[in-house]
């Protein structure tokens, strides 16, 4: 380890965010109602240009009508490159309730995107008198912003998240796809007759994990497309639980469960998880640094990641 050791992450639950438009507000409340840890409501790409003002009304009304239990209340503005977003930013924090938790930064290119954004907050948190501390999450969904992901993750205190942004990423790097997340027909290796599809994610989504990982900020993946396809979603899912990051957005109501499902370890996993930490605390009282737990190797790296799993299970457990 390194001189500075590496910071925790924000204790909260982070395992699915749910989207829905801004300009739908009947969907709030029953958003309010699902299993979904975080709750993103949005004025960006799902809110056409027409309904932005209207958006932006509902939004700071349901923000403080709506009941929304525990959960993470996040909106997602517009980006730094539209008329909209400072307008998004002033109206939120002088008219939305203290309720708000977060806001989203989408298309983040570099650092001082997340300055900027800062610098406004900052100034009307302290305008008005707020007093609790807007946080911020960021989509990585550019070329730029995966260049510049490491800065991005140390640009604010206030930063808890960090998500991919398949649709916009795609399009930034001139991938040729429509599709939003997932299995793409076209990147396979070839052998021997048969197909190999690879993940054309994985290398953006382990620079995400790292740079979030380094600074302490929750790494998410993003949207899953095709609602209609279930096993699609879990397999993408369980590929970034297994690449460290801690959830995944949905789009459709249908995705909750399955996100709520593979962001918590299993029983199996936990009882193994601790498990091992007994096995390593009696290997240490004896002056051991390495013990054999169901004939494999654990040693003291096994407990930093058996406490990952115990962590998350005691945070699930509240
Ligand atoms: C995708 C949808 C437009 C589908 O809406 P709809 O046709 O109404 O769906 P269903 O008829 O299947 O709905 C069944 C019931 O579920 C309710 N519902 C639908 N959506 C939601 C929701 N998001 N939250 C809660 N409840 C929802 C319906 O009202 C039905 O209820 P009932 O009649 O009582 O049974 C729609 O789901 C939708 O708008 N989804 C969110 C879209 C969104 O926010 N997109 C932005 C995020 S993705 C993105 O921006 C890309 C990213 O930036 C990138 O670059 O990768
Ligand atoms: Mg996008």
């Amino acid at each position: 380890m390194s001189f500075r050791t590496q910071p925790l992450p924000p204790a909260r639950l982070n395992r699915c965010q749910l989207f829905g438009p801004g300009s739908r507000d009947s969907l709030f409340p029953k958003m309010a109602k699902s299993d979904a840890d975080v709750i993103n409501l949005d004025l960006e790409d799902s809110v056409a240009p027409d309904d932005k003002d209207q958006a932006r009304r509902n939004i700071v009304q349901a923000i403080g009508d709506v009941d929304w239990g525990d959960k993470t209340l996040s909106v997602r503005i517009n980006g730094l490159d539209t008329p909209y977003w400072y307008r998004d930013v002033v109206d939120l924090l002088e008219q939305a309730s203290d309720r708000l938790d977060q806001i989203m930064i989408p298309k983040a290119g570099n650092a001082s995107d997340i300055y900027a954004v800062d610098a406004l907050v900052t100034a009307v948190e302290k305008a008005k008198g707020r007093k609790k501390p807007i946080r911020f999450e960021v989509i990585i969904e550019s070329a730029a912003g995966i260049c510049h992901v490491e800065d991005i993750a140390a640009a604010s205190p206030r930063l808890d998240a960090i998500s991919l942004g398949a649709a916009d990423f795609a399009a930034s790097m001139g991938m040729a796809t429509t599709g939003i997340g997932g299995t793409q027909e076209n990147y396979y290796m070839h052998h021997a007759g048969q197909k190999y599809w690879s993940d054309p994610w994985h290398w953006a989504q382990a620079k995400i994990v790292a740079a979030c990982r380094t600074h302490g900020v929750l790494p998410v993946d993003g949207p899953f497309g095709d609602f209609s396809d279930s096993e699609g979603f879990r397999a993408q899912a369980l590929r970034s639980a297994t690449l460290g990051m801690v959830g995944k957005w949905a789009i459709h109501p249908s995705q909750v469960a399955l996100a709520n499902e593979v962001f918590s370890p299993s029983q199996a996993a936990v009882t193994e998880a601790r498990e091992i930490l007994a096995a390593m605390e009696e290997a240490t009282k004896s002056g051991a640094g390495a013990t054999v737990y169901k004939g494999r190797l654990v040693d003291i790296a096994s407990i930093k990641q058996a406490e990952v799993i115990v962590r998350q299970a005691e945070l699930i457990a509240g």
